[in-house]
């Protein structure tokens, strides 16, 4: 559905994006995560047409989305900083949405009033900023785009309405295969609703998986011997950090749990326990390995 191939861009002689390759299927919910200044929102500006990269295509359903009007009108943005025009109240800002998006639904947008509770004849600048975000969403999910693309979305939005925009974006995957990008710093909502994810490093995709497999692949086991650590314990085993404490050893494995349990249990565990990895603690156990390590981060 959208496919980012071999994408090179440079800002002012620096280099921001390094032959990056993406891949969302349609009906996906792709999280883009990434460290501050990894080239997302340059990413993602690419990807909706916004900005030309330098080197390599964006192909969304087959075409070239760059300077390609029928594309885009089937792809809508909510960028990170908001832009609304200064004096447009929401029903005039729905309006200018209906003239370029031709798949605008006004039932559903009189629908979602009800949802938001937001007053359509307010100018959207005095509304507040977890308010404007609202109306971005409104807007976007009014305009039925086949993809819908979002940075930092959460932002500034109540534990309520992020569920109940969360809810409308899985319903709009499941009934009309709509398909999402999200980069987010906020991990547990991108492990809530992603079913793939992308890490992007200094510009360059350092791993790309589904979700389940990417959690399936990685583990936290606690593990505690009778008369200390048997010297063997590590061979075959591909640790990506250790922490002692006291009797108890914290490693994260990377492997299958059956693999790894039967590995160590050869050496008779008195305390074996496999514990399950949150999104966040993959994110930052993959970006030690690329040298982006923070000291101490098991808990
Ligand atoms: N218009 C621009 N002109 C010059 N440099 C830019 C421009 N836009 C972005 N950059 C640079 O490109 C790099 C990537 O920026 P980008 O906003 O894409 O990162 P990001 O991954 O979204 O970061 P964050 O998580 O902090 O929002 C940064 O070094 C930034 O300074």
């Amino acid at each position: 559905m959208i496919n980012i191939n071999n994408v090179s861009k440079d800002f002012e002689r620096s280099v921001v994006l390094k032959d990056v390759s993406l891949h969302v299927n349609q009906g996906s919910i792709y999280g883009l995560l990434g460290s501050n200044g990894a080239g997302k929102t340059t990413l993602l500006k690419i990807a909706t047409g916004i900005l030309q990269q330098d080197h390599g295509e964006v192909v969304v359903n087959e075409q070239v989305i760059f300077e390609n009007p029928h594309i885009k009108n089937n792809v809508v943005f909510i960028p990170d900083v908001l832009y609304f025009f200064s004096q447009y109240t929401v029903i005039q800002m729905a309006k200018f949405y209906e003239d370029i998006y031709s798949n605008w639904n006004a039932e559903r947008f009189a629908k979602l009033q009800q949802l938001f509770g937001l007053d359509v004849n307010k100018k959207i600048q005095r509304f507040s900023k977890g308010m404007q975000r609202q109306v971005a969403f409104w807007l976007a999910l009014s305009a039925m785009p086949d993809v819908l693309v979002l940075d930092e979305p959460f932002d500034g939005l109540d534990a309520v309405i992020r569920q109940k925009i969360k809810n409308l974006i899985i319903q709009d995957v499941a009934d009309r295969e709509m398909t999402v990008i999200i980069s987010s710093h906020n991990l547990r909502e991108v492990e809530d609703i992603c079913d793939h994810i992308g890490i992007l490093h200094q510009g360059s995709l350092i791993l790309e998986k589904d979700l389940d497999d990417l959690k399936s692949d990685i583990h936290k086991v606690q593990i505690a011997f009778k008369d200390g650590l048997p010297t063997e314990l590590f061979n075959h085993l591909d640790v990506l950090h250790k922490d002692q404490r006291g009797s108890v050893l914290l490693c994260i494995i990377r492997g299958k749990d059956q693999d790894i349990a039967k590995h160590i249990s050869q050496y008779k565990p008195v305390v074996y326990d496999l514990l399950p990895l949150t999104l966040e603690e993959i994110f930052i156990y993959e970006m030690g390995g690329v040298g982006y390590a923070i000291e101490n981060v098991l808990v």
